[in-house]
């Protein structure tokens, strides 16, 4: 094992630049191939560390070489195989007891056992996948019961940390807090009512300890521990309950902890606002605070006074868009944190949360054109920006003078380019009225599509994709490289569609799909043909695990230039006497999933986007297709973190909805796809987006969310998920059966739907057969004892 850093332990000097966390994808989607490799069974567990320990060394060194500096824990080491919160459940030997054998007796969990919690084993499921606050990264539940094992368990972090050492490159190792650990947790199954994961926080603060002492013990100077669920005030534990916990952490931890037995301490709060938890932390030990100064505000003046002893970090270089930072407000901003605190502030500069959320280099991007790609700044441009603003602040604003005026002519170039701000789309916007938003009454459609669709009862029904095969994606490919025209490109799509379509008719499925097979992405698919959005080829952001998308960049005004989808639903329709569900992609989930425009609201965007929608579904039902599925999976992801904001939110996501769909007359049925949450807080939305079928995702968490639409009163279609589709793991015909007879004791016969959770794009062909053989015998199956 490699020997400690020696460092000087009396002065915790902190860097002036920094970031709290980089996209651990890698440029090249080195984690993805490294990951699928090992999977697939082309690499071996020895082949797979060596290209981790690779990844994360040209990292750090990539980061040096953009200027920020080892010596001062500048270089975060936040390096995580598949997720940062299985890191810590891991970390912590928190293995739910199903997988009670991964841990070895030292406390460790080997490659296999790892990726089986989270990816689930073929008998075992694997933990619950969910989004990472308001994001579209994906992070794995821990289940923590009473007796849940929880101590310092599997050293990982600090032998990542000696490793990069023993380069001589000293990093800050980057743990997410005791706190956000327990808050993103939920209660292992058979846990006792009433008990909450927080009940364990003095064996996860013991076990913290320990961490922090064995990194003190490796010679780590900083450690930053990640704290964001202190800026949700949404949690289902009262707010004094958390900040109590948090004292207790900071006492702990911090205080009864005292360096020099551990490192110093840096406590981040990404994603938004401490608010009433920043005195605390202020009068606590830890050495340093990150505050997100892009969503929350300049903290008031007597809390700044407080944090006088401290290193702030201000977060003012956003970590969630892909903008060029307005540098001269930025330093600004600075420079009024620093006069706030005072006489000998310390004040660092970083981004508001980690750049895990964008992709590593816009220079890469030469299609983008020399209008757009001034106005951006990835990953590396924000490293970069940091590192202006720290100088900034040391220096004087005239030291950046250039800098300052370079970023502020890019800013004010975009917004002056043609096709941002359309008068043609503003007046449509303003131009929608009530009656533009509303559908005949329920009774009626449900009467009407009844005739028209003749179905049975418990249809069943796929959400839309079907896996995407090696030979689609290289057409795709060859597309883009002119090695495969138009034609050829859309014959193979047109292939893809026919088999599809005769597999799902010998399936025996009820409503069937065109799979989807054109689609790079849900989304991107859509932004590529609609104006006011640009592509990236190399813009790779991870979703989770080794899975990825390019989130496109909205700039401009939304506008369809022409049908979308249309051609392949309807060739689809062309192919079978069954009906064919088109589907698109919501107004909600296209902003949630790109990067948006920083200079108009999202609600007016989205109505923009809705109107381009409401063409398309038009133009579907004019050509004879009866049902239309509009995918919201993003409408739960983007619901503000603070409860206060939550309501004005789901009254423009729920507008957006009906204005893209009310244009479907009482006998086209209208379908939505949510997926990836808890439901609880937005039943009342769903309710109102007044969709005739609404499928959720529910196979992970066992139908548990259908008590809770029938308490809110909701009364139409259903199709609570049967199968997970994210794993690799067939269901078979007694589970979901048993599922149905369970969902049935929730939901009357008439309204219930049979689904998969989500999209089968991500299975082969042969997972989708079996699971879907399964689905339609258990569907048939139970329909016989109605
Ligand atoms: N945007 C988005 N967010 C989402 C979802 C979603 O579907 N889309 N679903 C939920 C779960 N998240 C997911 C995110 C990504 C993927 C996914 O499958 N991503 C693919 C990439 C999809 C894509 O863009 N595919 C392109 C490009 C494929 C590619 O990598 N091509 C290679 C070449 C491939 C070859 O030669 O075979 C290359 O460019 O290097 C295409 O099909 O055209 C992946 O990581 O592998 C699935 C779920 C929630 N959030
Ligand atoms: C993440 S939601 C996915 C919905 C989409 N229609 C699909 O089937 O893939
Ligand atoms: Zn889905």
């Amino acid at each position: 094992m490699p020997s400690p850093v020696t460092v000087d332990r009396t002065v915790p000097y902190f860097p002036g630049a920094t970031v709290l966390g980089y996209p651990r994808i890698g440029p090249g989607r080195q984690l993805k191939k490294a990951l699928e490799a090992f999977w697939s069974g082309r690499s071996e567990v020895d082949d797979l560390q060596v290209s981790l320990e690779k990844l994360r060394m040209e990292t750090r060194r990539h980061l040096a070489d953009l200027g920020l500096t080892f010596d001062d824990g500048a270089i975060p080491l936040d390096f995580s195989p598949y997720d940062h919160v299985l890191d810590a459940a891991v970390m912590l030997g928190a293995v739910p007891e199903r997988f009670a054998h991964v841990v070895d007796a030292a406390g460790r969990v080997g490659p296999d056992g790892y990726f089986a919690l989270a990816r689930g084993d073929g008998e075992r499921a694997p933990l619950e996948l969910t989004k990472w606050f308001d994001s579209n990264y994906h992070y794995l539940v821990p289940e923590i019961g009473p007796g849940t094992p929880i101590r310092f368990a599997d050293d990982r972090l600090v032998r990542d940390f000696l490793q990069a050492a023993a380069d001589g490159d000293t990093v800050r190792p980057v743990v997410v807090g005791p706190l956000t650990f327990l808050l993103l947790s939920k209660p292992a199954e058979g846990s006792p009512k009433g008990f909450h994961p927080l009940d364990r926080l003095d064996d996860v603060l013991a076990a913290y300890a320990d961490l922090l002492r064995a990194f003190g013990d490796a010679g780590a100077p900083w450690v930053q521990l990640d704290e964001p669920a202190l800026v949700v005030d949404t949690w289902d534990v009262p707010r004094e309950r958390v900040l109590a916990a948090l004292s207790r952490g900071l006492e702990t931890l911090a205080g009864d902890l005292a360096r020099p037995a551990r490192p110093a301490l840096f406590l981040a709060a990404p994603y938004g606002d401490l608010g009433d938890a920043l005195p605390l932390v202020a009068d606590s030990h830890v050495e340093a605070v990150g505050l997100d100064l892009v969503r929350g505000p300049l903290p008031r003046p007597e809390v700044l006074r407080r944090l006088a002893g401290k290193v702030v970090v201000g977060g003012v270089v956003d970590g969630r868009n892909v903008w060029r930072t307005d540098l001269e407000r930025a330093l600004d901003l600075l420079q009024r944190l620093s006069d706030g605190i005072g006489e000998g502030a310390r004040v660092g500069v970083s981004t508001s949360c980690s750049l895990l959320h964008v992709p590593h280099d816009a220079s890469r991007e030469r299609r983008l054109g020399l209008s757009l790609r001034p106005a951006l700044a990835f990953a590396d441009q924000k490293v970069e920006e940091v590192q202006i603003l720290a100088r900034g602040l040391a220096l004087g604003a005239g030291s950046v003078r250039a800098e300052l005026a370079a970023a502020g002519q890019a800013r004010d170039a975009r917004t002056r380019l043609p096709g941002v701000r359309r008068d043609d789309v503003a007046a449509r916007v303003a131009a929608l009225t009530e009656p533009d938003l509303a559908r005949a009454p329920y009774e009626e459609r449900s009467a009407a599509q009844a005739a028209t669709l003749r179905l049975p009862a418990l249809p069943t029904t796929t959400i839309g994709s079907f896996p995407q095969t090696a030979e689609l994606r290289r057409a795709r490919v060859a597309l883009k490289k002119h090695d495969l025209d138009r034609e050829g490109y859309e014959r193979v799509v047109r292939e893809e569609i026919a088999r599809v379509v005769r597999l799902q008719e010998e399936l025996g499925l009820d409503v069937l799909v065109h799979g989807e097979p054109e689609r790079n992405d849900m989304v991107q698919f859509f932004a590529e043909q609609l104006d006011g959005f640009a592509v990236t080829d190399h813009g790779w952001v991870q979703s989770y695990g080794s899975r990825c998308t390019r989130p496109p960049i909205l700039w401009g005004d939304v506008a369809r230039r022409a049908p979308m989808t249309l051609p392949w639903t309807a060739y689809a329709a062309s192919l079978t006497d069954r009906p064919v569900k088109a589907v698109v992609t919501g107004p909600v989930t296209m902003l949630a999933w790109s990067f948006v425009r920083d200079d108009q609201p999202l609600a007016e965007t989205a109505q923009q986007v809705a109107l381009a929608l409401r063409d398309e579904i038009a133009d579907l039902q004019d050509a004879g297709i009866r049902i239309v599925q509009v995918d919201e999976p993003a409408l739960r992801e983007l619901l503000p973190l603070r409860r206060a904001d939550r309501e004005e939110y789901l009254a423009w996501a729920v507008r957006a909805f009906r204005v893209a769909t009310a244009v479907a007359g009482r006998d086209t049925q209208v379908h939505t796809h949510l997926c990836y949450s808890e439901f609880g807080d937005i039943l009342d939305a769903i309710d109102a987006m007044d969709a005739d079928v609404t499928s959720i995702e529910a196979a992970r968490s066992r139908m548990e969310i259908l008590p809770g639409l029938r308490a809110a009163g909701f009364c139409r279609g259903v199709g609570p998920g049967v199968y997970d589709i994210h794993s690799p793991r067939v269901p078979t015909t007694e589970e979901v059966a048993g599922l149905l007879t369970a969902a049935l004791a929730a939901v009357p016969a008439g309204q219930l739907w049979v689904n998969p959770d989500c999209g089968l794009k991500t299975r082969s062909f042969e997972e989708a057969t079996a699971a879907l053989t399964n689905l339609v015998q258990a569907a048939r199956a139970v329909r016989a004892t109605l």
